[in-house]
């Protein structure tokens, strides 16, 4: 286990600390990642510490997307989520466009220590480094700001993982989740709890990120708490919205929109979103059997069962022909999303498009690793090999270099 994994992320983050001095001394203890610690803290957050808020609603009105009182919806969750890909559209128009040359804004206090600033941001980048090989790589061609802002991000987003994938995750509780979309706050608010949160904090000043798709993302892992089945895509689309689709949307203002594109800032962010969802669906067709192993099934039931399939057919593992041709239409509609986002890649900032052809390109590649696999995903993990992406990068460098459109552009 690497010393990133140990330390990503901690129950104790969660735990229900008595304030800010507490924070301060729990920050300064981040790389303490004694065992004993960790029990005391998993105690806490089973106990919840009196504050347990969550009320198991099908929808929490701190998501953008809001069902009515009762709980039904007219909408279908692409629309939903559209909506909410406008308002973010909407906010940062006229930011979004400005030159490469970002306003100095004064750091963010770090706890416990002032001017910490770029060692948080070094930690963030040894984390990304760590998880996401490839991609961070690719950072490396974007400018100094935007790529430690970007790591910043990712660690944010990989905790938040953590906290319902990770190793201490039957700890956590919707009201430890709580907890966490509190601190989140702090975090927009220039309150760090600690130095990875203070690299967020100091992002968040100084690009035009809105708090609203870190808030959806927690509501995904509220999701993946109370739900291990998903009645219809309708269903699947809002979970990987929640989850995917997010990273997507916190990403655009980072990256930036290329100044001489002509494209709608609308039709960027819907490209971004659907990169995300687009990796999701890849991410959960090349993770069924590890998730059934979990007891959770991320397709829709009723597309299984119109294929003659079920739950117990996945539990089996069987590669049956209902199975292949089942994965034929998943694998089918995956690369759907893939084409959407890719109309978008190009009109990113030059130096911000190398990093998301990378990271597109080569995930894309799992869904044809699925395929040689013969359609194996219970007990074969589809993976693309050093050599494939060896041979992958250079055509994402060259896809990179194409400039953006010139011409008011149709996308959708
Ligand atoms: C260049 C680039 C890809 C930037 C994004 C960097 C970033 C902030 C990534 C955060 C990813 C993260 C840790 C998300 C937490 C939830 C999660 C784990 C989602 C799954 C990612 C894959 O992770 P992995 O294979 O490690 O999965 P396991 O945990 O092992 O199961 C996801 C499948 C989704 C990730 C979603 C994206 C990377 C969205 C990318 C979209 C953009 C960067 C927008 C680009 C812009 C346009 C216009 C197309
Ligand atoms: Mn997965």
């Amino acid at each position: 286990m690497s010393v990133a994994l140990l330390w990503v992320v901690s129950p104790c983050e969660v735990s229900n600390g008595t304030g800010f001095l507490e924070s301060v001394r729990e920050g300064n203890r981040l790389f303490d990642s004694s065992r004993h610690r960790n029990l005391v803290c998993n105690e806490r957050l089973k106990r919840g510490g009196g504050k347990q808020t969550d009320n198991g609603r099908k929808f929490s009105v701190r998501s953008a997307i809001v069902a009515t009182p009762s709980g039904e919806r007219t909408m279908t969750s692409e629309q939903m989520v559209y909506d909410v890909v406008l308002r973010q559209a909407a906010l940062v128009k006229r930011q979004l466009r400005s030159t490469d040359e970002l306003e100095a804004k004064p750091d963010i206090p770090i706890p416990g220590n002032l001017g910490l600033l770029s060692e948080a941001y070094d930690r963030c980048g040894e984390v990304c480094a760590e998880y996401a090989k490839t991609f961070n790589l690719g950072t490396m061609l974007m400018t100094p700001e935007r790529r430690r802002a970007i790591w910043a991000i990712y660690v944010w987003c990989r905790r938040t993982d953590e906290l319902v994938d990770g190793p201490n995750a039957s700890y956590i509780t919707p009201a430890a989740l709580d907890r966490w979309e509190n601190r989140l706050e702090d975090v927009f608010n220039g309150r760090p709890f600690d130095m990875l949160d203070g690299a967020l904090s100091d992002t968040v000043s100084n690009f035009p990120v809105d708090i609203q798709p870190f808030r959806d993302m927690i509501e995904g892992m509220r999701m993946d708490l109370r739900k291990s089945r998903y009645k219809n895509f309708d269903e699947l689309y809002l979970y990987c919205y929640y989850v995917a689709g997010t990273v997507g949307l916190m990403s655009v203002p980072i990256m930036g929109i290329a100044p001489e594109s002509k494209a709608t800032t609308e039709s960027v962010y819907n490209a971004a979103l659907a990169l995300g969802i687009a990796n999701q669906l890849t991410n959960i067709l090349r993770d069924v059997g590890e998730d059934a192993r979990r007891g959770r099934v991320y397709l829709p039931q009723d597309e299984l069962a119109q294929a003659g399939l079920s739950d117990e057919d996945i539990f089996a593992g069987r590669v049956t022909d209902k199975w292949r041709i089942f994965m034929k239409k998943q694998i089918h509609r995956a690369r759907k999303f893939f084409d959407d986002a890719e109309k978008g890649v190009t009109e990113l900032s030059a130096a911000s498009r190398f990093p998301v052809w990378a990271s597109l390109v080569l995930y894309c590649k799992i869904l044809d690793e699925i395929e040689a696999n013969d359609y194996n995903n219970f007990t074969r993990r589809a993976y693309v090999s050093k050599s494939k992406k060896l041979i992958a990068l250079p055509i994402a460098y060259a896809k990179s270099l194409v400039p953006p459109t010139r011409t008011i552009s149709l996308l959708s």
